[in-house]
């Protein structure tokens, strides 16, 4: 029996089952539907969701109503009351018309991948920032679907889809909502100012910076933790960072720089989580070099990649210096460490591997250092022997007649942005 009132569920764990509609616009985004499920199993199960079964189904379009064509809803009907389920969870992002639609039909508690997201999200925000970009996130989600009085918005104890905007914010009307959402805007923007005042003063002080980032549980916290002994949440679920931490990393030779490790990717990320979470992520805009950590081990692993990537380009940080680091390569067979990228900004390791760390730390700090190169300026071009100054570390300076010969240690990155003025200097060496 299914059960009926969702007050008795509060001390119980949900019981769900997943629903997977592949439809011809999913087929097109080349997205596998199957390893799309294996990822909601997931993402259920890190929201403490006991997963009992999985139910998919091929249409053109979705059903307009309930999504699921009719004899779907049925036999998911039946699948509930056969297994005890008291809750369906469906891969894909529903309308609130279909959500109430479903639960009226059913009497099952309704979520969407979007929702299972901001709810783990929500679970696990703890700084002010992140509490604030979470809720903000959930109304920006909630507001199209609020028509009204869905059982969705008035939820009563606990489990998955309670937690974050309470009952009382809830009962509200939509103006309240958006008074709430330009309210958490408003904080959110004070926030997004002190975090601009402290990357400045990082940067007044010259300290390098450097970003973990990359699909959810590719193990950016544990490198970060190997790296520098930071004591940071590690957990083989989805989503154990939220916030960004920063620890200080010295590099082979004395230099330091900044590494911050930061919330994981995943694919068909909430639109509003994305925009919520922007504060947080400009972190890696003001990143001098990217670390890409990727889960080498994982069947997935060209498609995370990809979604790190279209990310990356959507903040504006895909033109950063990035390299590419296979990590978890002790749980690779030997094929699929053969199968992987080689070659200058690649790196095969392990987290738990103390040689690999040497080996990072000597591939950032060569990545920092750049090349030498040896500029010819003339005599007269001031602006240009400042410029040399400014940007890279002048090494030696020699004088040839009228013109100066300048021995500089200048990054990639840096060389890039000025290229335009000092290609035409370089002297082939
Ligand atoms: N075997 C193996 N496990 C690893 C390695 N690196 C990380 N892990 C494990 O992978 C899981 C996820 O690690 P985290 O460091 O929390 O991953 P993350 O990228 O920070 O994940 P989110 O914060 O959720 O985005 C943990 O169980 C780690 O112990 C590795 O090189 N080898
Ligand atoms: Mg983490």
């Amino acid at each position: 029996m299914a059960i009926t009132t969702h007050d008795t569920e509060t001390e119980m764990q949900d019981r769900a089952i997943l629903v997977s509609l592949v439809t011809d616009k999913i087929k097109r985004t080349g997205i596998d539907p199957e390893l799309s499920l294996q990822e909601l199993v997931q993402l259920a199960e890190t929201a403490g969701v006991e997963v009992l079964d999985v139910l998919r189904q091929n249409k053109e379009t979705p059903d307009s109503r309930w999504f699921i064509g009719k004899g779907k809803v049925e036999e998911l009907r039946m699948a509930a009351d056969g297994l005890g389920a008291n809750t369906a969870i469906f891969d894909q992002e529903l309308s609130g018309a279909q959500v109430r639609n479903l639960e009226e039909a059913l009497d099952l508690k309704i979520i969407d991948r979007t929702q299972l997201i901001l709810d783990i999200f929500a679970g696990r925000a703890k700084t002010r920032e992140g509490i604030i970009q979470v809720e903000l996130a959930q109304l920006s989600y909630l507001l199209p679907r609020l028509s009204g009085q869905g059982k969705n918005l008035s939820r009563q104890g606990g489990g998955i889809g309670t937690r974050g905007p309470g009952e009382s914010k809830l009962e509200t009307d939509r103006r309240h909502i958006r008074d709430r959402i330009t309210e958490l805007k408003r904080h959110l923007d004070e926030v997004v100012k002190t975090r601009g005042l402290h990357r400045e003063n990082r940067r007044k002080s010259g300290a390098v910076q450097v970003a973990l980032v990359g699909y959810t549980n590719a193990g950016k916290s544990t490198l970060l933790k190997q790296l520098t002994d930071a004591d940071v949440y590690i957990e083989n679920q989805l989503f154990a960072t939220l916030d960004p931490t920063s620890r200080v990393l010295q590099l082979p030779g004395g230099k330091e720089v900044v590494l911050t490790d930061t919330v994981g990717f995943i694919q068909n990320l909430p639109h509003d989580l994305v925009a919520s979470f922007r504060a947080t992520l400009e972190e890696v805009n003001e990143a001098n070099l990217v670390l890409h950590v990727v889960d080498a081990s994982s069947p997935m692993r060209e498609e995370q990649m990809q979604v790190v990537q279209t990310i990356l380009q959507d903040l504006g940080a895909a033109g950063k210096p990035q390299i590419v680091l296979f990590n978890k390569s002790d749980l690779c067979q030997p094929e699929q460490l053969e199968m992987l990228p080689t070659g200058e900004g690649f790196l095969k390791i392990s987290a738990f591997n103390e040689d690999d760390l040497s080996r990072i730390t000597e591939i950032i700090s060569d990545q920092l250092a750049g090349d030498t190169l040896i500029f010819r300026i003339p005599g007269d071009r001031g602006d240009l022997s400042s410029l040399l100054y400014r940007v890279g570390e002048v090494l030696e300076q020699n004088y040839d007649g009228s013109d100066v010969l300048y021995n500089v240690r200048l990054n990639k990155e840096d060389y890039d942005k000025w290229s335009y003025k000092l290609a035409e200097f370089v002297e082939p060496q």
